[in-house]
């Protein structure tokens, strides 16, 4: 019954255009060939709900217990806004810049120190902006203990957020989502395969010990996988130094000349 639900979910994500193929920047500047966006849902109040629903059972599922609720600015709002009215929970806002006028408030709403508060997310990719509003809450004395996610790209959110203590819960996986699109024939094996090696390619989390610079691993993806990348992608790479950039261009441009030689 669940799965029904949820490949049903997936095949309207993708008839809204919420799931896009193509080329698009991440949050941490690295070029993806899916992007997912949950934005487009917006203008669909029927899948808005059906959305919230899914949040709202997940919920249920695992029980959670909870305070207060608070979704990630700005396109968890208006699902953590239908939850809370429908089901009398509730509900913190969280400002990205805090006010200069006024109150000043970085979270708006009622709350006591100590209180338990459930983030909501629409896709995690390394989990920092889950991070980034647990800690905003933590500063003003909220617990966060867990976290529910619409889409996970499965590109190591999970375990990031879990060496913080931050238990995720994500209602759809980047597996599950690709799988669903194919059998439907919505993508070719080509995209498939392509979309499924970026994403198993390009894990942002590595463990604590591994990671001894404590420089996060959204910017430093690991060398053993970027090895594995054609000369062009890793000029591509975000945090690759300029002069590294055009050599790999140069390198990539002499393999094909080599490549054209070695054919004539
Ligand atoms: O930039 C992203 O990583 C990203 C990928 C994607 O497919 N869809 C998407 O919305 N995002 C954005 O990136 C954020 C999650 O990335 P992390 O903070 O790395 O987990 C989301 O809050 C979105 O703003």
């Amino acid at each position: 019954m669940e799965n029904i639900c949820i490949d049903s979910l997936i095949l309207k994500l993708h008839d809204v255009n919420a799931v896009k193929f193509g080329e698009y920047k991440l949050k941490s500047g690295m070029m993806t060939p899916i992007y997912i966006d949950v934005k487009a849902v917006v203008s669909h109040p029927a899948l808005m709900n059906q959305v919230a629903s899914l949040i709202y059972q997940r919920m249920q599922e695992e029980k959670l217990q909870f305070d207060l609720m608070c979704g990630v600015p700005y396109t968890a709002l208006p699902f953590v806004t239908i939850i809370c009215s429908k089901h009398e929970l509730p509900m913190l806002i969280r400002r990205k810049e805090a006010k200069d006028y006024g109150t000043k408030r970085v979270v708006e709403g009622s709350y006591r120190e100590g209180d338990r508060c459930l983030i909501i997310e629409d896709t995690v990719t390394s989990g920092s902006s889950i991070l980034e509003t647990a800690e905003v809450l933590n500063k003003e004395g909220l617990k966060v203990t867990d976290a529910i996610v619409l889409v996970d790209r499965n590109q190591g959110g999970v375990e990031m957020l879990h060496s913080v203590g931050i238990k995720l819960h994500p209602i759809i996986s980047m597996s599950k989502l690709l799988n669903v699109l194919l059998a439907a024939k919505r993508i070719n094996h080509q995209t498939f395969q392509r979309v499924r090696k970026f994403i198993m390619d390009n894990n942002t989390f590595r463990p604590k010990e591994e990671n001894a610079s404590d420089v996060p691993a959204t910017k430093k993806p690991r060398v053993e996988q970027n090895l594995q990348l054609s000369y062009a992608d890793r000029a591509k790479l975000p945090n690759i130094h300029p002069l590294a950039s055009k050599l790999l261009k140069i390198m990539e441009t002499k393999q094909f000349l080599t490549s054209v030689c070695l054919l004539m």
